[in-house]
């Protein structure tokens, strides 16, 4: 459920209400005026996504589709970082069930946002890796702040990207592009994201940020919205549907992976590092 918190209004010209998810994990403000939604992940310090967090993202999705929401600005509450991806505390010693519901909520959760019928733009003012990257290459469009650095690391930490994971790259930058950065587990800086089209447009600060990601939800919701959509899901429906298809395949593919040895002690640490940093 989804409580009002307060009602804005700003200016003469736009109201604004803000609604929060009962947990206050995601903000969602939304301009009475244009109908836009700004979804702002706000788990400090870094937007990792643990269970609370899809499952409050999967919630005001649900919530702006049954709204007809007309466009989706995703960003973050955090100074440095858009989300640092999947909360390694999730698949750290988890339960069968625990890791279970996790992955299906994350599997939920991004269903929702990659096959949203409106238009969704990704505001990335900060780092941006593996689950992180995830979420803004399931938007239609990505601004990024400089000197950040975005990618699907998971080779890296000695872990395969999911096959989801690498279609979605696969889908905006190419096989040849998507098969070095994979191998490589590549983390780019904004400035390289933009060079091999992670993301379509840099920014200068967040005010600019904003402004961009709402100059693109404007020229989007200019266009017959039914004839949109359907080219969108259009394009999207071979990399969802592989997925709606093969959940379970996907989610035993998690299980088999998080309970190995050797797998819990690179997470054990991997978390002690980011501790001791
Ligand atoms: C290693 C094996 C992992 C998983 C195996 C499991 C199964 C395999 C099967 C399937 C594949 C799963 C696919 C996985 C996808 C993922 O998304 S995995 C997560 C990958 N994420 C990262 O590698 C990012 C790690 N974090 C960072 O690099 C940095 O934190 C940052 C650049 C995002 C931000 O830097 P700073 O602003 O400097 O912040 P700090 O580093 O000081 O961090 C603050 C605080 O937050 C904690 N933290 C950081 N990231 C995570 C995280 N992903 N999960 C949980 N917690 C995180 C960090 O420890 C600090 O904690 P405290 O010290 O404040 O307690």
């Amino acid at each position: 459920m989804f409580v009002l918190r307060q009602c804005l209004t700003l200016g003469t010209k736009s109201s604004i209400r803000n609604f929060s998810a009962t947990t206050n994990l995601v903000n969602l403000t939304i301009n009475e005026d244009t109908g836009v939604a700004i979804m702002e992940l706000n788990k400090p310090p870094v937007n990792s996504l643990n269970y609370e967090l899809l499952e409050a993202m999967h919630r005001t999705l649900v919530k702006l589709e049954n709204e007809k929401c007309p466009g989706m600005i995703l960003t973050s509450s955090s100074r440095s970082t858009f989300s640092a991806g999947l909360d390694l505390l999730e698949m750290y010693k988890p339960t069968v069930d625990k890791a279970r519901r996790f992955w299906s909520m994350l599997q939920n959760t991004w269903i929702k946002l990659y096959s949203t019928p409106y238009p969704t733009v990704a505001a990335i003012n900060g780092h941006s890796p593996a689950g992180g990257c995830l979420l803004a290459m399931s938007c239609e469009h990505r601004i990024m702040v400089p000197d950040k650095m975005i990618g699907l690391n998971e080779t890296q930490l000695g872990i395969v990207a999911p096959q989801w994971f690498q279609d979605c790259m696969r889908n905006i930058i190419g096989e040849r592009q998507a098969e070095k950065a994979l191998i490589a587990g590549r983390m780019f800086t904004s400035e390289e994201a933009l060079k091999i089209g992670l993301v379509d447009e840099l920014a200068t600060d967040k005010e600019d940020l904003m402004q961009k990601a709402h100059d693109f939800l404007d020229e989007q919701m200019g266009l017959p919205p039914l004839a949109r959509s359907v080219v969108k899901v259009g394009f999207r429906k071979d990399t969802l549907s592989k997925l709606i298809n093969g959940r379970e395949a996907d989610i035993k593919m998690f299980l088999d992976n998080v309970f190995q040895p050797k797998v819990q002690e690179s997470l054990e640490n991997y978390i002690q590092m980011l501790k001791k940093k």
